[in-house]
């Protein structure tokens, strides 16, 4: 099973991630940008606040389907869980954010994101969304990056949910202004139902 974990930036994924470690030890934990070196070029993407964002784009999505080859789908074969910090949602919410603003002749930047990955990607079993205003996002998230700005950040949200409209049986929302520990609980709830399913 693919269970996925998404929201803005600053939205607690990481924390959640890091906890779900001592409750699945067995699991296969991964997350995008991953650590190869497609992720490195991701990276490199981030950091410069000329680049293209279609080329930005498809780094993302070359480094996913590297992603797929080489951890997500070895470890669905081997009937592992899976738990991914971010995966394809972010770059439909994200680059479909970034599209809209740069004006690259795109008339539905989600659709065409989604589309590009309808080909090839392993859509994920259920998916945890850490809902969170775009302002507290870019607070914890210290805005360390061009995307952590709440103006940005809300166009992301918007397509987030979008994303959740279209596909309501995948998305489990989880009220992300809450304390770590009671955020943490719930992922937990909801992850032992989807296990025990
Ligand atoms: N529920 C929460 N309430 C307040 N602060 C939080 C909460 N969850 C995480 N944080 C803090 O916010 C920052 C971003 O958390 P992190 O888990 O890295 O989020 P993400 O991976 O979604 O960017 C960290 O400093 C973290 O300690
Ligand atoms: C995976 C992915 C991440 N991103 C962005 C979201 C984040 O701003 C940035 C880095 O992701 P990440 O390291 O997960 O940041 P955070 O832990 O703060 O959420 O990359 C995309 O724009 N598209 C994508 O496909």
């Amino acid at each position: 099973m693919l269970i996925t974990l998404e929201g803005l930036d600053g939205s607690g994924k990481t924390t959640v991630w890091e906890a779900l470690h001592d409750v699945y030890p067995d699991a296969t934990f991964t997350r995008e940008p991953t650590d190869s070196w497609y992720g490195e070029a991701v990276a490199r993407s981030m950091g410069d606040p000329e680049a293209d964002p279609l080329a930005e784009l498809f780094l993302y999505t070359a480094d996913h389907a590297n992603h797929l080859s080489e951890t997500v789908r070895p470890a669905l074969s081997d009937g592992d869980l899976v738990i991914a910090d971010r995966y394809s949602d972010s770059r439909f919410a994200y680059q479909g954010a970034t599209l809209a603003r740069a004006d690259a002749g795109i008339e539905r930047p989600v659709e065409y994101v989604r589309g590009i990955h309808a080909a090839f990607s392993r859509p994920p079993d259920a998916t945890i969304y850490l809902d969170l205003d775009p302002k507290t996002a870019a607070e914890r998230a210290g805005r360390t990056d061009k995307f952590e700005r709440d103006g940005y950040l809300a166009a992301v949200r918007d397509n987030y949910e979008r994303l959740i409209d279209a596909d309501p049986g995948r998305f489990h929302r989880v009220d992300a202004t809450r304390a770590p520990e009671d955020v943490v609980a719930r992922v937990e709830e909801v992850v032992a139902d989807l296990v025990e399913r």
